[in-house]
């Protein structure tokens, strides 16, 4: 059983499906940026990608930050986990901004699920603020600053993701 599990992606795992529109998702980049807003000045913001860019580029524009850096890392394959590899890390300048900690800088990402990603970006950046707009039980003592939380056995679906499509109605077994 335990073996079949494994054979499950995470989105399988998951089951709940989630589906968030772009008005949803930019409503809460804005609720989120009445937060981050509390606790900055920030810097420069740094989109985890490629999740974090669109939140990144809300947030920024939000908080009236023009300086943009991206950590780029690459872990799910579609719905499926593997070994997290950095593909680049921040630039020097932003480094040198961040005093070499991170210290002043405001790291976003669209979710928290395992909290693998964030704890990566949290070693590289230990003094960054962590944002991201949904959070995840596991992932959530990762991050400083986030909207909304979803239970572990909920998969997010984003806009850029997905498209409008046809669902049978409740009463034919829709879920
Ligand atoms: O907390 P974790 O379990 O590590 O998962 C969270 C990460 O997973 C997704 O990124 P993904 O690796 O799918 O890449 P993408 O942003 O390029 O879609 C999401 O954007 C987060 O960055
Ligand atoms: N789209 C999406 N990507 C993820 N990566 C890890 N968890 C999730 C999720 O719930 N939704
Ligand atoms: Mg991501």
């Amino acid at each position: 059983m335990a073996e079949k599990n494994s054979e499950l992606s995470a989105q399988e795992r998951a089951g709940r499906p989630f589906p968030v529109s772009w008005d949803q998702f930019h409503r809460d980049c804005r609720a989120l940026t009445w937060r981050l807003n509390e606790v900055g000045p920030f810097q420069a913001v740094i989109a985890i990608t490629r999740g974090g860019l669109v939140p990144a580029a809300i947030v920024a524009r939000e908080l009236g930050v023009r300086v943009i850096d991206t950590v780029c890392i690459a872990s799910y394959d579609h719905d499926k986990q593997g070994d997290l590899k950095v593909l680049k890390g921040i630039s020097e300048a932003t480094a040198k901004l961040g005093g070499g900690t991170g210290k002043g800088l405001l790291i976003v990402d669209d979710l928290v699920d395992t909290g693998k990603t964030g704890k990566l970006v949290r070693e590289m950046l230990p003094d960054a603020h962590f944002a991201t707009v949904y959070a995840k039980p596991k992932g959530r003592p990762l991050v400083d600053t986030f909207i909304t939380e979803v239970s572990q056995d909920t998969w997010i679906f984003f806009p850029w993701d997905t498209a409008l499509s046809f669902q049978p109605p409740i009463r034919d077994g829709a879920a």
